[in-house]
């Protein structure tokens, strides 16, 4: 399987995907954490967190795919959202909210 096989599995069998650098618990950029720190605020309690610190293959692989040059990235239901800045600001204006909303992530946001 190809790395954007690989990606396109991991976009499509999981409502939320963060791609970062470190995880959750431990993230290692500031951009990352934000990343982490919005989902949550938000009320996600499930998401898959890829490390590509841990891949560069995947580093490179997901800036490939999603046609976005910078980590963190978030896919929502297969559909690329955006990073960290573009996260911060549909948070901000309660799109985020509504759109994690639409796709039965959350309940009420
Ligand atoms: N303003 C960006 C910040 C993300 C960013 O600049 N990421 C850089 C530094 S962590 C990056 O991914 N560089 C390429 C790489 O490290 O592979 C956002 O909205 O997500
Ligand atoms: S790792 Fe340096 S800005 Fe993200």
């Amino acid at each position: 399987m190809s790395i954007q096989d690989v990606i396109r599995d991991q976009v499509t069998n999981n409502d939320v995907v963060l791609y970062m650098k470190g995880s959750p618990q431990f993230p290692q950029c500031g951009f990352s954490s934000a990343a982490v720190q919005i989902l949550k605020a938000c009320g996600v309690k499930e998401v898959l967190a890829v490390n590509v610190l841990a891949d560069d293959g995947i580093r490179q692989g997901i800036k490939e795919f999603s046609n976005w040059p910078t980590i963190p990235q978030l896919y929502i239901k297969g559909e690329f959202v955006g990073g960290s800045d573009i996260m911060r600001e549909m948070y901000q204006n309660g799109e985020l909210q509504q759109m994690l909303k639409d796709a039965g992530v959350v309940q009420d946001a």
